[in-house]
């Protein structure tokens, strides 16, 4: 089968991004946060550094929400009933994207308040 253009490809990527943010609170939430750290970066002028460091962990969220989804989803296709064993996958791959999200208000606790108090 011939690759589709480079178009085509980074259509069908974006499609995938519409449909999390349309179907998934979640990812909505995340989102939000990384819109909420932007504008905080901009209104306290946080270094370049930290800034950096700020959006790439809030984009690291979100990427690890969508794997999480897509991990629930081929579940849900694989084994569509109650299992014991599907309940742990799906509860470890939930628990990455929670340990990514603690450390990024850990983050922001150890750089937002030197520019606050
Ligand atoms: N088929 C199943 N068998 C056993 N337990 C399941 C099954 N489906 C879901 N669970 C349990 O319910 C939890 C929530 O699963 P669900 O598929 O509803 O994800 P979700 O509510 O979208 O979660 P998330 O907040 O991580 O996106 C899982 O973490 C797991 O503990």
């Amino acid at each position: 089968m011939r690759k589709p253009p480079f178009y085509k490809s980074v259509l069908n990527s974006l499609r995938g991004l519409v449909w999390m943010l349309k179907n998934e609170r979640n990812f909505q939430l995340e989102l939000l946060a990384l819109i909420i750290n932007i504008i905080l970066i901009l209104i306290l002028q946080v270094t370049a550094a930290e800034a950096a460091l700020i959006i790439m962990l809030c984009a690291t969220v979100l990427c690890a929400e969508i794997l999480n989804t897509a991990i629930e989803k081929i579940c849900d296709i694989v084994k569509p009933d109650y299992d014991v064993r599907i309940g742990i996958i799906k509860d470890i791959s939930a628990g990455a994207v929670l340990l990514l999200a603690m450390g990024a208000v850990v983050v922001g606790i150890l750089i937002y308040p030197k520019y606050v108090l």
